[in-house]
């Protein structure tokens, strides 16, 4: 039913077996690109040779270039198709635990190799395909953030091992699934449209899988060189790529600790680029976080870590001349921190003015870095905001400080923190008078899992 031309180099380890198992084992606020939902493994969303072909270099980070029709979005319609798809999701979106449930059985038993694909545990892996499958129904019609969405979710597949010829399987079970379960909205049509878009689907992530496989390995091992504890939950961790990691300042990267392999989470750079090339992440231990637990409290220099590509668009845009303001709620002050450094280095000086918000004064762990920087940048300003208790600076939520401060309307706006205060301050942002085209954040949805 579904063909997948085979276009990705084979990442194989020469058994069969897929290239993460062998090896031991993701917009800013602008929808698609930033975010990433794997289907194949749990979440957390580039640039130099694959690790099967070790002579590569790196490469720069992607600049946007003018876009070309895809030729796989050409395989379904945009128009009737997407009615079709919608009616299904609609249909199934109160029923999607069943579903993927089903679905992810139904694949582990027909397919039992692509079982190690996956981590131990699927309690996070369950919705992530629902939710890749919102995403793209919502898009279907804007084939441009669309294909951009597609490219970076096959791109991120590459760490998992995932191969062009996985995605029939799971194509194949996909429909098995809404076969069973959307019983009101299912037809022959529907089931047309729904193995049109897959076809197109897929064929876009394996192609920009391939494409990213000519110029940057599937991941990155990185030790850790220092880990120091700023709080009793909350570390700044320096790791040292085995290979050059080009990324922008503001971008975050997936990673996966040796205690929980193949669980993916995504962390921000806390730095622009460096001329050593090591790269920083704050890391909160919360509740029930896996991943952010082990690095905070096991992870010690020596440790190898794997990191995925970078990813996400919370990125300075040089050709503008406005100034930049930045809130940063608690170890959202990391990409923030990268975003000033990176100011500084272009050498252009642009205002900034950073919001640094957390619950407490001691909670405000890099506010002594935050303000040497401010000491040594004129343009640079630093307001620290606590919400509960004392405060030498602003008191409140950090959109409500934002808010009672200004004139903003001559600034881009950079959020980075929880998803309550993303939100709320878009919207405090947006009735400053900054256009939300002009505001820039990670996608709420991997911000859900980020740091868990
Ligand atoms: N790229 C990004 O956006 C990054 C996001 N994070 C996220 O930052 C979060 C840090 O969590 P915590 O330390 O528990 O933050 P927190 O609960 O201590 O809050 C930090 C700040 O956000 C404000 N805030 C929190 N909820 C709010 C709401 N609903 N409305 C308005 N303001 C709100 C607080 O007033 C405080 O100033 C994690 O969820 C982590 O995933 C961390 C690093 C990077």
């Amino acid at each position: 039913m579904f063909e997948a031309r085979q276009t990705m180099a084979s990442t194989s380890a020469g058994d069969g077996t897929p290239q993460g198992a062998a090896a031991g084992a993701a917009t800013g606020g602008r929808g698609a690109g930033g975010g990433e939902w794997s289907w194949f493994a749990p979440p957390e969303e580039e640039r130099v040779a694959p690790p099967s072909s070790p002579g590569a270099r790196a490469a720069s980070p992607p600049a946007p270039g003018p876009y070309v029709a895809n030729p796989d979005y050409g395989r379904f319609d945009p128009g009737s198709d997407a009615v079709l798809i919608r009616r299904t999701l609609e249909e199934i979106e109160p029923i999607s635990q069943a579903v993927t449930s089903y679905f992810y059985a139904l694949l582990f038993v027909e397919h039992p190799r692509l079982r190690e694909l996956f981590p131990a545990s699927m309690d996070a892996q369950r919705d992530r395909l629902f939710r890749a499958l919102l995403t793209a129904a919502r898009l279907i019609d804007d084939e441009r953030v669309l294909v951009e969405y597609l490219s970076h979710l096959g791109r991120g597949h590459r760490k998992y091992g995932t191969r062009p010829e996985h995605y029939p399987a799971v194509g194949e079970c996909l429909i098995a699934a809404l076969t069973r379960y959307a019983v009101r909205t299912w037809s022959e049509e529907a089931e047309a449209a729904w193995v049109r878009a897959y076809t197109a689907i897929s064929q876009i992530m394996i192609d920009a899988a391939a494409e990213d496989e000519r110029r940057a390995p599937a991941w990155w091992h990185a030790e850790v060189v220092s880990h120091e504890m700023r709080t009793a939950d909350i570390a700044v961790i320096t790791v040292r790529p085995d290979q050059p990691y080009p990324f922008l300042a503001g971008q975050y990267a997936a990673v996966e600790t040796p205690w929980w392999p193949k669980v993916w989470r995504n962390y921000s750079l806390a730095c622009a680029p460096r001329t050593d090339g090591l790269l920083v992440f704050h890391v909160k231990a919360v509740p029930a976080g896996w991943v952010s637990g082990a690095l905070v409290h096991r992870a010690r220099p020596g440790d190898v870590l794997r990191l995925g590509p970078p990813a996400g668009t919370m990125t300075v845009d040089h050709s503008r001349d406005s100034g930049l303001l930045c809130l940063g709620g608690s170890t959202g002050i990391a990409p923030i921190k990268a975003l000033v450094e990176e100011v500084a280095r272009y050498g252009r000086a642009r205002p900034v003015e950073v919001f640094y918000g957390a619950r407490s004064s001691h909670d405000l762990y890099d506010l002594d870095t935050m303000r040497e920087m401010e000491r040594r940048h004129p343009w640079l300003s630093v307001r620290p905001v606590v919400s509960e208790g004392p405060s030498d600076g602003l008191t409140g939520r950090l959109p409500d400080a934002v808010r009672r401060c200004g004139p903003w309307h001559a600034y881009d706006g950079y959020l980075s923190g929880p998803p309550g205060m993303i939100r709320s301050g878009v919207d405090a942002l947006v009735g400053a008078g900054i256009p939300s085209d002009r505001i820039r954040h990670d996608s709420l949805d991997d911000l859900a899992v980020a740091g868990s």
